[in-house]
């Protein structure tokens, strides 16, 4: 058998496409392929990779387009003219929440899948819901108060596993699952989250859910890193069963598929690494230290960070960490990000990016007193939904110029982050005394990733807010660094 070189193979199962990236040993990049959902699978009928349905609350998407798409990633590695046969390691990230339902037989077809066929006209029957929720639901407002009562109130909730009920968690979606289509929860052997789904596919077998991903589940107690199984048994029946056990973040699961080596030239010897949340991902891969603040500008907009000792509160969630067992990770995320600023984009800034750009800088910072708050869908942080514009006289009204528009969109965006990121207490670092959550680094860095942050305007934004706080602490400039 050859012995690979030492090429990483790097995925992302997110919200809108799947990327997938090869390094070589020195990790410099080689090749990088995306598949985005809407373009490239119209079959699907997705728009920002999802459905809506009718409810506004319910969110989905179809579980063979996912696999279609990592299929076709891999056809596209290959036509790059990368030798797949040197990747010696792969990983990935998936984005959060979301579960995927595998059939009672569905893992003997997976472990024979042949590679004359693409995997997802071989996987065709074995998912007991074609449609799976994703981390955009809201519809399980009902699940979430059942398991808040079942553990004593939402702040017990919360030591346990992190978070209070949230409606995207996947316990509560599972639950709604069990309640809304009894037999096919029965006739599920296996529940992944997004994350071991996609390992699942590489490695011909089930994935173990990782402890990071695990804890937005709602169901996991993030300090024993086992299952709770009064959160279980609150959830839906037999489900320790359906989940599986549970794994660090970084362990070897074992090597690729001979579907992968035979369709695609893998060595029989490349390892698949457990994978983890986009987040987590994120976390590990911008190298985040202690004192750091993370900011993802993806589908969602996420403000993450590492921690020493977990304080879970009722706003935000407390994760495992990645890479070390001993610490974990706080994030708060907001949904209206992205897709709305594509929609005022399109509305206000003529679709292009170059003018939504040139309409920042045209505006003074503070927007000459004019502020808003743009939740399209129900907002993860905080609860509320609507468009809500107030001007300099804080009056409310229906509309801005175009400029001002766009540029209260993004200081209201960015402002919230600094709000409730303070509320929890994470502190820049010389604010008030040390950094987050009073850790001592002395100087914190304000590190960006994801789609949005590759616009230098944007991130000019939360430059701007947090030089205010170095007037009022007088601590040295933050530093921006951004990943994409
Ligand atoms: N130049 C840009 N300025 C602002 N936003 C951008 C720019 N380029 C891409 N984006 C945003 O990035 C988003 C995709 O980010 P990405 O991290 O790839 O998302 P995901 O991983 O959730 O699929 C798009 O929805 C788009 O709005
Ligand atoms: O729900 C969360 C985090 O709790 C989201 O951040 C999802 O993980 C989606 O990530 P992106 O596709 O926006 O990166």
């Amino acid at each position: 058998m050859s012995t690979p070189r030492g090429f990483v193979l790097g995925l992302d199962l997110s919200t809108q496409q799947v990327k997938a990236m090869v390094l070589d040993d020195e990790l410099v990049v080689l090749t990088e392929v995306h598949v985005h959902f809407d373009k490239d699978l119209p079959k699907f009928s997705t728009q920002g990779g999802v459905h809506i349905h009718e409810d506004k609350l319910t969110v989905t998407s179809p579980v063979l387009m996912w696999v279609e798409a990592i299929d076709l990633a891999l056809e596209r590695l290959v036509q790059s003219g990368v030798d797949l046969s040197q990747v010696a390691v792969l990983s990935g990230s998936g984005q959060q929440h979301g579960s995927v339902y595998w059939r009672q037989g569905a893992r003997k077809t997976l472990r024979n899948a042949a590679a004359s066929s693409p995997l997802h006209l071989t996987l065709q029957g074995c998912f007991s819901l074609d449609e799976v929720p994703v981390w955009m639901d809201s519809s399980t407002a009902t699940e979430c108060r059942q398991l808040e009562q079942a553990l004593g109130g939402a702040q017990s909730l919360a030591d346990i596993t992190g978070s209070r009920a949230y409606e995207r968690f996947t316990g509560n979606q599972i639950a709604k699952v069990y309640r809304t289509w009894p037999r096919a929860y029965e006739d599920t052997e296996r529940i992944s989250l997004v994350s071991s789904f996609a390992a699942s596919l590489f490695l011909g077998d089930y994935a173990t859910i990782d402890y990071s991903d695990g804890s937005g589940m709602n169901l996991l107690d993030i300090r024993k890193k086992c299952w709770t199984q009064r959160c279980l048994d609150a959830c839906a029946p037999d489900l320790a069963e359906k989940l599986g056990e549970l794994v660090p973040s970084h362990t070897v699961l074992g090597p690729v598929s001979s579907y992968l080596v035979q369709r695609y030239g893998f060595s029989p010897n490349c390892q698949v690494v457990a994978f983890s949340g986009d987040n987590p991902g994120s976390l590990a891969g911008m190298r985040l230290q202690a004192g750091d603040i993370a900011v993802s500008l993806g589908t969602s907009d996420t403000v993450f960070l590492w921690l020493k000792e977990p304080r879970p509160a009722l706003e935000g969630h407390v994760f495992c960490n990645p890479i070390c067992q001993e610490a974990y990770m706080a994030l708060i995320c907001f949904k209206n990000a992205s897709l709305t600023r594509e929609r005022v984009r399109d509305r206000c800034a003529a679709g292009s990016w170059e003018e939504f750009s040139r309409a920042l800088r045209a505006t003074p910072p503070g927007n000459g007193g004019n502020i808003g708050f743009y939740f399209d869908t129900m907002e993860i942080t905080p609860p509320a939904v609507g468009i809500h514009r107030f001007n300099t006289d804080d009056e409310k009204v229906e509309a801005f110029a175009d400029d001002v528009e766009v540029r209260a969109l993004v200081e209201g965006q960015f402002l919230a982050k600094r709000v409730h990121a303070e509320g929890l207490g994470y502190r820049t670092a010389g604010r008030d005394g040390p950094g987050p959550f009073s850790q001592t680094e002395p100087e914190t860095r304000i590190l960006a990733t994801g789609g949005a942050s590759s616009n230098k305007d944007i991130l000019q934004m939360f430059f701007f807010q947090n030089l205010r706080y170095t007037r009022l602490g007088d601590v040295p400039k933050p530093m921006i660094a951004c990943h994409t």
